[in-house]
């Protein structure tokens, strides 16, 4: 049973995003009153659990264990319709917390008015403090018949495709892009990948980059830098046709069952009449936060993607964690305290990657050791069946710190952890390199990768 909605709460959440249901949770365990308002039923648990890292994660399982697609695309609905009531009810069963399922908009600094999804109804409801985290949405560029022509689709849409593109084409060579793009080569599509940028993952180290390269170039993906689309439009039989100039200049007309728009995100902010309360926006239409998290109005915050800082849900999560100990006047309190953060691109094998690169070191000024190491010549990587990629550190030669590692091997997504905490501890490299580790198991490979140095 759902429970009455009051005018008054000490706490108002708007967006059931990470941050906000898990400090949902902990202020109504504290026994204070909290509104948790999410404009979808669709989305009890935010963009993580329905429409992002789950089930993007879930299907490229799946398709790793060549599980045909639209079985993967069943068992990847079941797993989000779970996740999405278990956090539901996860939140409702808290006697002090209330789930308002309805879009909440600002009427004043302290008001928010809420249009109730399931009888359009306006509830006001005041509130002590208010917490934003709205995330974002993807952004699509404004490509002449992009928003027009059939067949064109954000991450979202195509989750909800049942039926595997046979071709597809991305815009879009970042996170999403490639991901999405690795996923659907292994259900067996055609992939081709357009991006602006004049090289392929330009952040990255040459040997790096040339190495993911190398690797999805070999699974039926297309890869093309530089590219600049002019425009798409559907042929006669609905498949989508996109026209971009390479390199040179010579345009270039490419065929699709499916295309996907991955060129970034913007904050979803639309709705939320942040005039009404006098918060501010920076340029990029994100909302303007100092360093606790703070809005320029003093009894709101911003959380997760809504505030412009990196888009990941572990964000969104330790952005909880310094609102947590400000209220509770414990020390975590200010960006600034946030250590190291690693991050993962879930193709396979994944590319992880913390803290400095060869390249970015050496411009600081560093003076550096480096050392690479094959993945082939990683047991357990042959074990998995995947010799793929290299594993690469970068150590200060003065004071014996690493500096960087990127993994681009089986189980990197899980490997960086351990080099996230050596990092955020201080340790010297040798620790990480003398360690005692399990048998045979990928971090093992430390023991070779940091005996190089
Ligand atoms: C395809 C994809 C894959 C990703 N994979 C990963 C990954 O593997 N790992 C990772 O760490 N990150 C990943 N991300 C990024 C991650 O999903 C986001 O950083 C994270 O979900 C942001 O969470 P949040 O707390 O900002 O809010 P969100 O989870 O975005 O939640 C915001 C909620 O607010 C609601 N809302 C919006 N406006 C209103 C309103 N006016 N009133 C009421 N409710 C409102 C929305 O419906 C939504 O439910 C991925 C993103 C995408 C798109
Ligand atoms: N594994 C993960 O943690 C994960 C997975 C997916 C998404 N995310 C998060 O979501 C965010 C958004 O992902 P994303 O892939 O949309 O953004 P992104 O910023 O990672 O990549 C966007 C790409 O699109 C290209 N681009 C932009 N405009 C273009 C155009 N007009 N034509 C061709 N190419 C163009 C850019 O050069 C860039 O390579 C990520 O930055 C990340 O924070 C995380």
């Amino acid at each position: 049973m759902t429970k009455t909605i009051k005018p008054h709460y000490d706490n108002l959440i708007i967006g059931f995003g990470k941050g906000g249901k898990t400090l949902t949770a902990w202020l109504a365990k504290r026994g204070e009153q909290v509104a948790l308002v999410e404009k979808s039923d669709k989305m009890y648990g935010g963009a993580c659990i329905n429409v992002a890292c789950i089930p993007t994660k879930a299907l490229i399982k799946k398709a790793e264990e060549k599980m045909p697609y639209q079985k993967a695309y069943g068992l990847k609905n079941e797993l989000t319709s779970f996740l999405r009531e278990l956090n539901y009810d996860n939140i409702e069963k808290l006697p002090a917390a209330t789930v308002i399922t309805g879009e909440a908009s600002f009427v004043s600094p302290n008001e928010v008015l809420v249009k109730m999804l399931r009888n359009k109804e306006e509830k006001r409801i005041t509130a002590n403090r208010i917490f934003i985290n709205t995330g974002s949405q993807p952004f699509v560029p404004p490509i002449p018949g992009i928003d027009s022509a059939k067949n064109v689709y954000t991450s979202i849409s195509l989750l909800e495709q049942s039926e595997l593109p046979e071709k597809l084409v991305i815009i879009g060579g970042g996170f999403i892009g490639l991901e999405f793009a690795d996923m659907f080569a292994k259900f067996g599509a055609e992939v081709t990948v357009l991006d602006s940028a004049d090289e392929f993952l330009p952040k990255e180290d040459e040997d790096v980059a040339d190495e993911v390269h190398k690797v999805l170039t070999g699974k039926r993906i297309s890869i093309v830098t530089a590219a600049d689309v002019q425009r798409v439009e559907n042929t006669d039989g609905d498949q989508v046709r996109v026209e971009y100039k390479d390199k040179t200049g010579e345009t270039v007309f490419l065929q699709a069952s499916a295309l996907l728009v991955a060129t970034g995100r913007k904050p979803m902010t639309e709705e939320l009449n942040l005039e009404a309360a006098g918060i501010k926006t920076n340029k990029r239409g994100y909302i303007e936060v100092d360093a606790s998290l703070k809005t320029n109005v003093p009894h709101i915050w911003a959380i997760g993607d809504i505030n412009g800082g990196p888009q990941f849900t572990y964000i969104s999560l330790d952005d909880f964690r310094i609102i947590r100990d400000q209220l509770s006047g414990a020390d975590y309190t200010s960006v600034e305290q946030r250590n190291q953060v690693a991050s993962s691109v879930f193709i396979t094998p994944p590319l992880a990657h913390i803290g400095l690169r060869e390249r970015e070191a050496l411009e600081k000024g560093y003076e550096i050791k480096v050392a690479r190491l094959p993945a082939s010549s990683v047991v357990r990587a042959r074990i998995e069946g995947d010799t793929h990629g290299l594993l690469k550190t970068v150590v200060d030669k003065k004071t014996n710190k690493i500096l960087g590692c990127t993994l681009f091997c089986t189980g990197a997504n899980e490997m960086i952890n351990t080099i996230q905490v050596a990092i955020n501890c201080g340790l010297d490299y040798q620790m990480v390199r003398d360690t005692i580790y399990t048998h045979p198991s990928m971090t093992e490979a430390f023991n070779d990768l940091y005996a190089l140095i």
